[in-house]
This record gives C-alpha cells, structure tokens and sequence, in this order.
C-alpha cells in the first residue's frame, strides 16, 4: 500500500470515529476545529488521488447515524450537511464557483448558524405530524413524541401553510436554561452537562418524553422543503415560517454582494456572545429557489449555500499546576491552574479538568503548553496539548488517591467518572458545603445568614452539622468576624424561623445525594413523613413514580447512617416540619391511586395546571404521552386528531372535564 493510501485510510478511520463521539455518544475528543482541519486535509488528498475514492468516506457522507433505540424512518427529502470555511478567501472562492455555474444576478440570505442537532419536522394539514433526526441523511430516527414537548414548535399552524411539507431546524438549549439545569446538577452531586449543544442533542435520545418535557429546548427554524411551496426565495420562505408559527430568527438578512455578507460576518463575530443561544458561525445561502435548484447538490452539501465558522476562541498558556477541589458531596474536581492569559475578553486563570479519565486521555502534565477554549461552558476547557512545547523532563500526571482536605483515602464507584472522598462527616468542605447548602434559598431559605458565616461557624468549631445551628445562642455568634448586635439578631431570627418551613423543603435541604428538589416534592408526598421514608425499602422506594435505583440506594445509606438519624432526630427536637402539614393534605385523596392518566386540548373550567394538581392530588400520574400503560384520558376541546387516533388504536377512554370531576368526586 502507498504511503498517500495508508494516509487516506488512517485519516478516514479517525474521522469515522469522531463522527460517531460526536453525533451517536455526544461526547465529542477533539474540538470541531481539528476535526474540519483533518477533514479538510482528507478531502485534498482525495481530490489529488481519485483513485482512493470511496462512497463511504467520511467526506462524501453526512456524520450522522441512527440510533436503536428509535423507530427509523426515511427522509421524503435528503438532510444534507453543509461546507464549512473559515477564511473569507474561502467565501470568495466559493462565490467565483457558483457564479460559473448560473448566470444573472445573486442575492444571498446570510443566517446564523445555530449549534445544535438537526431536526425535521413534517406538517400535513397545518398539523405536525413527524420529527426525524437528521441520522445519515437519508434516514433518521423518529423522536416526535419528545419533539412535541418542545413550546416553540407549533403543533397546529397558522395562516395560509401549504398542504405538506417539512420544515428543518435546529434544536437548542438556550444557555440559560443550560446554566440552571447544571446548577441544579451540581446541587444533586451529579456532574454538570458540558456543553449546551451536547446537551440538546441528547436530550432528544431521551426515552422519556416526561424527562425531555423539562429541558428548556428550542427549536430554530431555518429552511422549508416540499413540492408546491408557493415561495420563490429563501428569504420569503423564512418570513413566510414565521407567520406560520414557527420561530425564525429575526437575524437573517438579505445580502446583495459579498461586501454586505462579509459586514454581516463581522457584526456577528462580536455580537453573537450576547445571543441566548450558542452559535458557531454564519450560513451564508443563494437567496433564489429556482437558483439553488440549478446548483444542486454535492455527494454530501448543497452547493448553493456555504457555513463561515467562528473561529472559536482559543488560546495557549502554561499550566502551572493542578489543584484538587472538594465538592458537597465529596466529589473531586481536578482543576487546571494557568498562566493568566486573555481569552474572549475575560482573564482566563482556572481551567476545569473535568476528571481523572479526561487527563488521562489528553496527557495533560503540568508545565505543559495546553490549548484553552471558551465555548458554551461557563468555567474555560481545556482542549489539548502543544506536544512540540513540552518540557524534557516532563511527567505524566499521576491522579490523587487521598483528599486534600481530610486525607482520607478516595474512591470511585464503578461506571462513575469522578472520585469522592468518602469522609462524610469529617471532611471540612463537606460538612461546610452541605450546612451552605441546608440554608440557600431552595432549601431552608434561612435569612441573616450566609455561606461565608457558615464556613466561619465551623472553622471555629461553633457547629458541626446543620442540626446544630438550632442550638446556636447571640451569645455565640457576636463575637464572629463582621457580626454586629443587629446582625447577630436577625441570624437567630432567622434560623427560628426557618422552623416553619414545610417538609418537602426540609427533606431537600438535607441534601441527600440525588434528592432534587422535584424528588424531595415527589418522596415528601409520596410517604408524607421522615419516618416513612426512612423506614421504606429500596424496592418500596423504586416503585415510587420517577424514583430510580440510583436514588433510592441513594436514600437508603443516607437514613441508615447512624450520626444521620441522630442529626434528624434533632432536628425533630428542635420543631422542623419533618412531616407534610394538615393543611396540605386537604383536599389529598387516593381516588387515582396508580393510574396514569394524559390530559389534552383546552378546557372549560379549569386551567390545565389546576387539573394536573387534581390528578396528582388524588394519588394519579399525569403522563405527557399515550400509551398501552395509559388508564384515561381526560379531553377538553381541540384535542389532536394523532392523540385521538392513538387512543382509539389503543382503546383507551376517552372522558371529558365533568366526568373527571365526578370520577375525585368534586360534583
Ligand atoms: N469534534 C468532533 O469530534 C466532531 C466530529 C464530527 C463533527 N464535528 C463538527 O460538526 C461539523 C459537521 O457537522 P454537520 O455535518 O452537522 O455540519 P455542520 O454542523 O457544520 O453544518 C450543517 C448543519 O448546520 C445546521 N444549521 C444551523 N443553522 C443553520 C442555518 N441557518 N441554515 C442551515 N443549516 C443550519 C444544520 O443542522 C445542518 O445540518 C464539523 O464541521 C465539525 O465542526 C465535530
Ligand atoms: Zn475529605
């Protein structure tokens, strides 16, 4: 084999490999730089030696596959990829190909290119009907059932819409919404999502729709496909979505030279990082249908549209040393400590290193030249290595197997990426983060105290778990750093008072592992006392809605820890609500004790949330999808015809508010 064979089939089976870390396990080990530069590097290669050429090379296919787990399905219309430049030389060159091939004038639409997974939606009669990924291209999975959770996407059009049609875009997570869905993780002990393009992508895997429901996900719509469409241009067919229904970003713009799309470019570079949502660079398309229709297609892009990629930001510096830090739960997060360096407008000086695996992958050492990066994420990452800079005398990175802070030795459960101290109640940022976490907002919301007054009450030995801030005296805390008569006050006042609130709070406060706020809410109603969920087995525990083996073995050390039992039995001492109150269980009934029930359309005399609180009230489930576990559904007005279908399919009644109504006997 020549040495320009070997090379093509070594670049073609690492590019395949991505492919499949990227789109198939959103877990992508290169940055989407290196991948289009070896990408690129492939493609030379193979345009100067035809005679390697392969159908199946990952330049002439889109990356994508379809998973398992979902029904796979044909696309009426191939999803194509797009090329990628970077240089705006790239732009022009493409411009001087296109213009060789069509004659007349061209106008382009520019668009952002937002960063997320493709998506196809196909409406008939103003109706969605299907979502496909876009999967290789020509077949994708059907993810329709977790689509349809998706606020943004009209399940019913508006407006003069044609018969039938598909229309594609692209699903995000908003970064806010990101940012509140880590914090929340962090909060449960669970490791943060990395980036919000990984994240949406997954989430459509979800193999449950309930689980999707939750995520904050977008849709961005950006290109309408079918027979009789009646729009002549790319820019009318945007406009024409958005009175559809659909959301279209309102930065798409008409360009009428390369001059224009190049100003467009440059707006976007700076202001894209003060968009909602992540994105990666510019498409830039030929505005005219019937022109597009001439240019066609290539084995892998349409021809008449072209991705300028934002270069991502990114930087080299030294990294000066790894530090070690320990999380609430004990979690151990390596962190990358750098030579300060500007990146994206900030002073980058800490990188995250996520864990033990991701060092090792990279080979990072300190003292190396590392690649930083500031995509999605909030805290910078850390991409690779510079190889050429290393030091000499160079070593690998051997991970701790001791805390930092307690030196108790760590440890690492099977098919978990992070170590843990398992010091509970010795380690000091353990005992210091779950007393901060007992008292923040979500929790017990105490007033007149904060987590830095919390880290000095331990550091000076006034308490040593959460239950001993109930015994804590002015007497005590006057003397602290920064505590004055009034402050001191209003602590005591407000862990008083914190006395009142309800269970469901109190038990989240306790900071179980796992235990989220909506698992507090769910066990707290589920078993209505402390005692009860203590005394539950884990099989008691799984069987509770939503509850995994994951939590509930979670539950089950946490309670059968003697220094927890003795912490809560204080506790109850001390007058918390360790109970759910006589006032919430009025109106509680176990009339739809284990039926999972579906609620669709509009209704007359409630609000749907109120009929969702009814149903969980009376002991029901409400589920956000037919199917053969459904007990009934309750319909309003409006209800979809698919629904209904399906629930004939699947004979499952059908009732309407009032017999619901009688069914927990409020008439
Ligand atoms: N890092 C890795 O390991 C790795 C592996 C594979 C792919 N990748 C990255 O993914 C890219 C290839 O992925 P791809 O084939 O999905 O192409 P792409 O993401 O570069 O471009 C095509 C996609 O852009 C999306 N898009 C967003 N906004 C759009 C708009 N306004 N108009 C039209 N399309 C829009 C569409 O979903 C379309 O499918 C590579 O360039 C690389 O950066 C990275
Ligand atoms: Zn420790």
């Amino acid at each position: 084999m020549s040495k320009i064979q070997h090379k093509i089939l070594e670049l073609r089976k690492e590019l395949n490999e991505h492919n499949y870390n990227y789109y198939v396990l959103d877990n992508a080990t290169i940055s989407d730089y290196e991948f289009d530069i070896k990408l690129k590097e492939l493609q030379e290669l193979e345009s100067q030696h035809p005679e390697f050429f392969d159908a199946n090379s990952p330049t002439q296919r889109v990356g994508g596959e379809v998973v398992k787990s979902f029904e796979t399905m044909p696309h009426d219309y191939r999803m194509y990829s797009l090329d990628n430049s970077y240089s705006k030389e790239d732009l022009l060159d493409w411009e001087t190909r296109i213009k060789k091939l069509i004659d007349g004038n061209i106008q382009y639409v520019c668009e952002l290119k937002y960063d997320g997974a493709s998506i196809s939606l196909t409406y008939e009669m103003g109706m969605l009907v299907r979502a496909l990924t876009r999967g290789d291209g020509f077949q994708g999975d059907n993810v329709t059932t977790n689509i349809r959770t998706i606020k943004s996407i009209p399940l019913q059009l508006k407006g003069d819409f044609p018969e039938k049609f598909d229309i594609r875009g692209e699903i995000v997570l908003p970064f806010e919404g990101f940012n509140k869905m880590n914090e929340e993780r962090i909060e449960i002990g669970e490791e943060p999502y990395r980036n919000p393009r990984n994240t949406a992508s997954g989430s459509l895997k979800l193999q449950d729709s309930a689980e999707v429901a939750k995520r904050p996900l977008e849709c961005l719509l950006y290109n309408l496909t079918g027979a009789n469409l009646g729009v002549q241009s790319q820019f009318e067919s945007l406009e024409k979505a958005r009175q559809w229904g659909f959301k279209v970003p309102g930065a798409a713009k008409l360009a009428k030279s390369m001059e224009e799309v190049f100003e467009y470019i440059n707006y976007w570079n700076v202001h894209r990082h003060d968009l909602p949502y992540e994105t990666d660079g510019v498409v830039i398309k030929v505005n005219n249908l019937q022109q597009q229709e001439e240019l066609g297609y290539t084995a892998k892009s349409p021809r008449w549209a072209i991705a300028y990629k934002f270069k991502s930001e990114q930087v080299s510096t030294k990294l000066n040393s790894i530090s070690y830090q320990v999380g609430r739960t004990g979690a151990i997060t390596p962190v990358a400590n750098l030579e300060p360096v500007e990146l994206a407008g900030t002073i980058v000086k800490r990188a995250s290193l996520h864990n033990a695996d991701q060092i090792e992958k990279l080979d990072i050492r300190v003292g190396d030249e590392v690649y930083v990066e500031k995509g999605g994420e909030i805290i910078p990452k850390i991409l690779g290595v510079d190889l050429s800079k290393r030091p000499l005398n160079s070593q690998p990175t051997v991970y701790i197997t001791h805390c930092p802070e307690c030196f108790t030795e760590l440890v690492r459960q099977e098919g978990e990426a992070q170590h843990y101290c398992p010091n509970y109640n010795g380690c000091k940022p353990q005992i210091i983060g779950r007393i901060q976490h007992f008292i923040s907002r979500k929790a017990m919301d105490i007033e007149g105290l904060g987590g830095e007054t919390v880290a000095l009450l331990v550091n000076e030995g006034l308490i040593t778990n959460y239950s001993d801030l109930y015994d804590l005296t002015k007497a005590q805390v006057i003397p602290l750093e920064r505590m004055a008569d009034k402050s001191a006050d209003n602590l005591i006042l407000g862990i008083e008072e914190s006395k009142k609130i309800p269970f469901e709070r109190v038990l989240f406060a306790l900071g179980i592992r796992y235990v989220g706020e909506t698992v507090a809410k769910k066990l707290a109603k589920h078993y209505k006392s402390i005692e009860a969920i203590a005394n539950a087995s884990e099989d008691e525990l799984v069987n509770v809605d939503e509850i995994g083996v994951k939590i509930a073995q979670s539950v089950k050390a946490f309670f059968s820890s003697e220094e927890n039992q003795f912490i809560i039995n204080r506790l109850k001492d001390f007058g918390l609500q360790l109970e759910i109150s006589a006032e919430q269980l009025i109106g509680q009934t176990d009339l739809l004790k284990g039926k999972s029930i579906v609620v669709s359309g509009v209704f007359e005399s409630l609000s749907r949330d109120e009929l969702k609180k009814l149903i969980e009230d009376n002991g029901g489930k409400v589920s956000s999808s037919i199917s053969s576990k459904t007990d009934f559904i309750v319909a309003g007005d409006n209800m979809g015809p698919s629904k209904k279908k399906k629930a004939e399919d699947l004979n499952i009644s059908i009732i309407n508010e009032y017999n619901f109504l009688q069914k927990i006997k409020k008439i």
